[in-house]
């Protein structure tokens, strides 16, 4: 029995905050106690502040709850702060929530490279939490740390990237191509005119993201737990493209191992259909029953169809077939607002409470 942690929710407002409230507002041990926003939101209640976009209601109790603005000490009494912030503001708001020696795991991209912050998928990498007691020294904290989750699109590649790196070894080439939901540019988001009928071909910043973080998940720790080991001898190739989808990112990819030969496709169905992760194993409680659903059938995954299989902390992959050019492809679905973002941090911080962390 997990004793009652309070949490905080920064960024409350947004895409990615209405899934943080959802999801926490029936958590087993989590309870909602503070939300931040921005001075327009700041003052007033949740549900005057937030343009509310979800297929269920905001929940009663959080309705009324007045949004504050992102300062620490309105947050002081929280256990856990999770962050939905522009990555415009977060920089600033979460340093300053670090160093007030609070728990904050953020969805922006800030501090995903920095060199004592685990960047972490909580179904791939959650042994990278091994480096909190260094991180605590760096930034001279006594109960406070940051975790980061990935980028969404990253997110779904990491998780059938490390079943296939755990059972055939390094993969020397990894080529990547994103259909982007628009919910992953926030809200108000790509205006109609630009997404109706039509596909954009480029997402600023977002391949440069998926190149470099899918390496740093997959890579390990140092062994005194004060670096994180880049997967150096993998080179990833992205293409992000943004669809008239809401929700979920569907991902073509191909891959070439540096062992030969290469697995078969039988070999790499089971690999997936096999791979367990460390949240189950500690019972945590969103964590997904299989973190990689498979399927066989000729046309799935498919966003509308896939996106909520375990929650939507689930990645869904099939038509996995031999690549004439790398070595095997397929192709995956991940929902990019749930396990690609507050989904992800929030089991981050259910396997936090497992391993003793808070
Ligand atoms: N959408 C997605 O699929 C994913 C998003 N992310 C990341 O998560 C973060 C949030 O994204 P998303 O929810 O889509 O963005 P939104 O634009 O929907 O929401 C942004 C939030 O930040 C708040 N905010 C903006 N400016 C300030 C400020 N000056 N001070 C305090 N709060 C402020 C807004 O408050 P207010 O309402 O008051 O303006 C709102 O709550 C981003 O860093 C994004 O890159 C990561 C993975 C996936
Ligand atoms: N850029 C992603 C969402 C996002 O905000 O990603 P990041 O957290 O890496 O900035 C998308 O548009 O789908």
């Amino acid at each position: 029995m997990v004793a009652t942690k309070k949490v905080g929710i920064l960024g409350a407002t947004g895409t990615v905050g209405q899934r943080f409230i959802l999801l926490l507002a029936d958590h087993p041990y989590f309870r909602i106690h503070a939300l931040g926003a921005s001075s327009r939101s700041a003052g007033k209640a949740y549900q005057d502040a937030a343009k509310w976009k979800q297929s269920q209601p905001i929940p009663e109790h959080i309705a009324s709850l007045v949004v504050q603005s992102c300062s620490s000490e309105y947050f002081k009494d929280c256990d856990i702060v999770f962050s939905g912030l522009d990555a415009d503001v977060a920089g600033d708001i979460e340093m300053e929530f670090l160093k007030a020696d609070l728990v904050v795991f953020s969805n922006a991209k800030n501090y995903r490279r920095d060199p004592v912050v685990p960047l972490m998928v909580p179904t791939v990498n959650t042994q990278h939490f091994d480096i909190v007691p260094h991180q605590r020294k760096q930034y001279n904290l006594t109960k406070g740390f940051m975790v980061t989750n990935a980028n969404c699109s990253t997110t779904g590649l990491a998780v059938p990237l490390k079943a296939l790196q755990d059972a055939f070894g390094p993969m020397s080439h990894v080529i990547v191509h994103t259909q982007q939901a628009i919910s992953g540019a926030g809200y108000p988001g790509v205006p109609s005119l630009d997404i109706l009928d039509n596909v954009v071909p480029h997402i600023g910043g977002e391949e440069e993201k998926m190149e470099y973080e899918a390496r740093k998940i997959l890579g390990g720790l140092t062994n005194d737990a004060a670096a994180f080991d880049m997967m150096e001898q993998t080179v990833v190739s992205a293409t992000c493209t943004r669809v008239p989808v809401i929700d979920g990112h569907l991902e073509s990819v191909a891959v070439k191992f540096a062992n030969s030969p290469a697995p078969s496709v039988e070999a790499v169905y089971e690999a997936l259909e096999k791979y367990q992760s460390e949240a189950e194993q500690l019972q945590c409680p969103s964590a997904p029953h299989k973190p990689i659903v498979v399927t066989r059938l000729p046309d799935r995954p498919q966003p509308r169809l896939d996106r909520d299989l375990h929650r939507g902390q689930a990645v869904t992959v099939g038509r996995v077939r031999p690549c004439p050019v790398l070595d095997i492809k397929f192709t995956l679905l991940v929902h990019n607002t749930v396990l690609g973002a507050a989904g992800s941090s929030v089991l981050n911080a259910e396997v936090a409470v497992a391993k003793g962390l808070l």
